[in-house]
């Protein structure tokens, strides 16, 4: 297994990660109020969208122990390989229709830890799981994007938590979409994530980050 150098809230604490970050501000307040992981959209359809450059700018800005994530759907080697070449990472996040192998391959070309987004709407949508278990190092359990949908993710929609209630998996994973800091504290209860994943739920428009939004979610998942 590939290790990442994720070392932020406390310990025994649940990790968050903000995604979807676009502006060097944003990415300085998610990591003050103790973000775990930062991630970078790489898909051009979406208001979160990252050029290489911006990405590398906005890593650059991340401190040591703060783990940076890009996101990415479908890419090709040479998409990753540009990426990789310019921009300090720590993770890639697959969001895509990635089969199992196609994530080993990223995984092993790379040499960078990857999480398989899985998307949920109904208990037969778990079944994916654990064929990805086997290749990824963490799995990211995310609402299921609607079939008429632009983007594969950051729809802000959310699945029934109680069909992951109380199920646990070999690998590391966390909990995304449709959360927000008025909902966070609830879907830990209800399913015992350790780790939780937001976007639209920080934003004030899509795309727009909104720096109280980033604080209140931290605090809502780490309280006191
Ligand atoms: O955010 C995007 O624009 C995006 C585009 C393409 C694939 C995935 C995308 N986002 C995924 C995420 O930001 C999160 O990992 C997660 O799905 C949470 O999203 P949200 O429901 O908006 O909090």
């Amino acid at each position: 297994m590939v290790t990442i150098a994720v070392n932020r809230g406390r310990p025994g604490g649940v990790r968050v990660k903000i995604c979807g970050l676009t502006r060097p501000e944003h990415v300085r307040a998610a990591a003050d109020a103790g973000a775990a992981y930062l991630g970078f959209v790489f898909f051009p359809k979406s208001p979160r969208n990252v050029s290489i450059a911006q990405a590398r700018d906005l890593a650059l800005e991340a401190p040591i122990g703060v783990a940076k994530v890009a996101l990415l759907v479908d890419a090709t080697d040479a998409e990753i390989g540009a990426i990789l070449a310019e921009v300090p990472l720590d993770m890639l996040q697959l969001h895509g229709k990635e089969s199992p192998a196609r994530v080993a391959e990223i995984r092993a070309r790379s040499g960078l830890p990857v999480m398989k987004a899985v998307g949920v709407a109904e208990a037969a949508d778990l079944a994916a799981i654990p064929a990805y278990e086997a290749v990824a190092d963490q799995i990211l359990v995310d609402a299921k994007a609607p079939k008429d949908a632009v983007l594969p993710g950051g729809n802000g929609l959310s699945f029934d938590w109680r069909l992951i209630a109380g199920r646990e998996w070999a690998k590391p994973w966390m909990l995304a979409g449709g959360l927000t800091p008025g909902n966070v504290a609830e879907a830990i209860r209800l399913t015992g994530a350790k780790q939780v994943d937001v976007s639209s739920g920080v934003e004030r428009a899509p795309g727009e980050k909104d720096e109280a939004l980033i604080r209140a979610f931290i605090a809502a998942v780490q309280p006191g």
